[in-house]
């Protein structure tokens, strides 16, 4: 456990993935949302396709990477449309890291080996031109048990992150990145698969909490990351 005191900003900044993904943003929104990560020092901005080029002209001359969405937020399309998206945001050049959304309804319905074909798939299309890919799953769609068979799917579809939370989820209790929901995901991870916190983080006390249980750096996505990092000038 570390003291909390031992967090500067910028330290604190290398932990956040800036999710900039709301769709009713304009040009201009995007654009300034998209500079509160850079300016901040997060480790990289979260946006949807048609934010990249935006994103690339910000991230310009700055250590912050880029990652996007793909079938973001349903997860819903079939593999070969996210396999065609996932190509045309790879040929945009310099991309970090792919967010893809799991069919989750089938992780619910058991069908497991469609949901670990589609990860391998994606895996695959992204080692090949060295992007990462993170899984998001959508835990708050999720029972405890098929939070664990999605860990299971991830792991085996060879993916680099398993991601809680597209934050467009719509249940009767969402809860994101709970530490319960993060800890239940580390215990059945036991280190195969680098977990992604996301959702419903918008404090830096649970920035630390998440921290403290082993999120890696830019672990964790979140969409306010301005009022996190100033509270951590307080
Ligand atoms: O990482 C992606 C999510 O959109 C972040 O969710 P949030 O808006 O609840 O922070």
């Amino acid at each position: 456990m570390t003291n909390k005191q031992d967090f500067s900003k910028e330290v604190l900044a290398g932990y956040l993935d800036h999710a900039v993904l709301d769709p009713s943003f304009t040009r201009t929104q995007l654009k300034d949302n998209i500079m509160i990560g850079v300016d901040y020092g997060c480790k990289s901005v979260c946006v949807n396709p048609d934010a990249i080029e935006i994103a690339k002209d910000c991230i310009q001359g700055s250590h912050t990477l880029l990652c996007v969405v793909c079938d973001f937020p349903f997860g819903s399309s079939h593999t070969p449309s996210k396999l065609a998206q996932a190509q045309a945001i790879i040929d945009q050049g310099d991309i970090f890291e792919i967010d893809m959304v799991a069919n989750y309804g089938k992780i619910k319905g058991g069908e497991y080996d469609d949901v670990i074909d589609e990860i391998k798939q994606m895996s695959q299309l992204c080692h090949q031109n060295h992007v990462g890919l993170k899984v998001i799953v959508e835990t708050d769609a999720l029972t405890q048990e098929e939070i664990k068979q999605a860990v299971r799917c991830c792991i085996l579809g060879q993916a680099d992150f398993i991601k809680t939370s597209t934050g467009y989820f719509k249940g009767e209790h969402n809860v994101g990145a709970s530490l319960e929901v993060i800890d239940l995901i580390m215990k059945e991870a036991q280190g195969k698969i680098k977990v992604k916190a996301s959702g419903c983080v918008r404090s830096k006390e649970r920035l630390i909490d998440l921290i403290n249980l082993g999120i890696d750096r830019a672990g964790v996505g979140c969409s306010s990351t301005k009022k996190i990092l100033d509270e951590a000038y307080e």
